[in-house]
């Protein structure tokens, strides 16, 4: 594999959606030698724990542990430091948990590292508007009022406030969070459809392509990986689009 390829790859976070730890298991396998970001979000995590973190740091993966915490700032930050201790790469909170509480996770990962030096401070990451948030439902069911770019953006920079590393946002609101929050603020975004795959639950999609042409840092692919009938052969194509882009 070139180092083009494997820099794309590095780029792109395989979301594990999964019920049960066999399965996640058998993806990882097909899609061996390739250097992704893997994702482990509620459903594989609240079955197979700890242990399963630790399975993929162990095969050298990067660790995108996305768990979305939102809660009172005190519990965020026992949340926060449980996690860093796990030695993932990347974690997540909710942004609209305020500054406070976003606050409180840096606190929390941060004290983890005073009590092992051998950890290191994971990205912390807030989500702004899910992707699966569309206008009519931002206004309407959210109560929300304005775009969802500017509810997004606003998020950016009350994270950016925060003191975190940056913000989990569709990938057509990249051009708007890196020039208010700047272009180190990373940005990671789902709501990735290769074309011609189905949306789904995703309301604000773009293409692998088009997502990083927007200058995302990473881009977060499930379905279209997992559900397809050759999840490797999937993975290497949206690698080569992110590589052309
Ligand atoms: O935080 C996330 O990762 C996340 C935030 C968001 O706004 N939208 C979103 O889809 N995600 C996650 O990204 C993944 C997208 O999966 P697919 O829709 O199957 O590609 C899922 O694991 C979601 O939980």
């Amino acid at each position: 594999m070139t180092s083009s390829f494997n820099q794309a790859a590095g780029r792109l976070m395989v979301a594990l959606d999964y019920p049960a730890v066999d399965e996640a298991r058998n993806l990882i396998k097909s899609l061996e030698d390739i250097p992704c970001y893997m994702k482990i979000g509620m459903q594989l995590y609240y079955t197979a724990g700890p242990d399963f973190v630790r399975e993929l740091k162990n095969l050298g993966y990067s660790v995108f542990l996305d768990l979305k915490m939102h809660d009172i700032p005190n519990t965020v930050k026992g949340g926060a430091n449980s996690i860093t201790r796990l030695g993932v790469d990347m974690f997540n909170v909710h942004a609209a948990g305020g500054l406070k509480m976003m606050s409180a996770a840096r606190e929390g990962a941060r004290e983890a590292l005073e009590a092992n030096s051998s950890l290191k401070m994971p990205l912390i990451i807030a989500v702004t508007q899910l992707t699966s948030t569309n206008q009519g439902m931002l206004n309407e069911e959210i109560g929300i009022p304005g775009t969802v770019e500017d509810a997004v953006v606003s998020y950016a920079e009350l994270t950016k406030k925060a003191g975190l590393d940056g913000v989990v946002a569709s990938p057509l609101e990249v051009k708007s969070i890196k020039e208010r929050c700047g272009l180190h603020f990373q940005t990671v975004t789902p709501g990735i459809r290769p074309k011609g795959s189905a949306a789904g639950d995703q309301s604000r999609t773009l293409t692998p392509g088009e997502a990083m042409r927007q200058g995302t840092d990473f881009i977060v692919v499930g379905r279209p990986i997992t559900a397809a009938p050759s999840p490797r052969e999937a993975l290497e194509q949206i690698i080569e689009e992110m590589k052309l882009s």
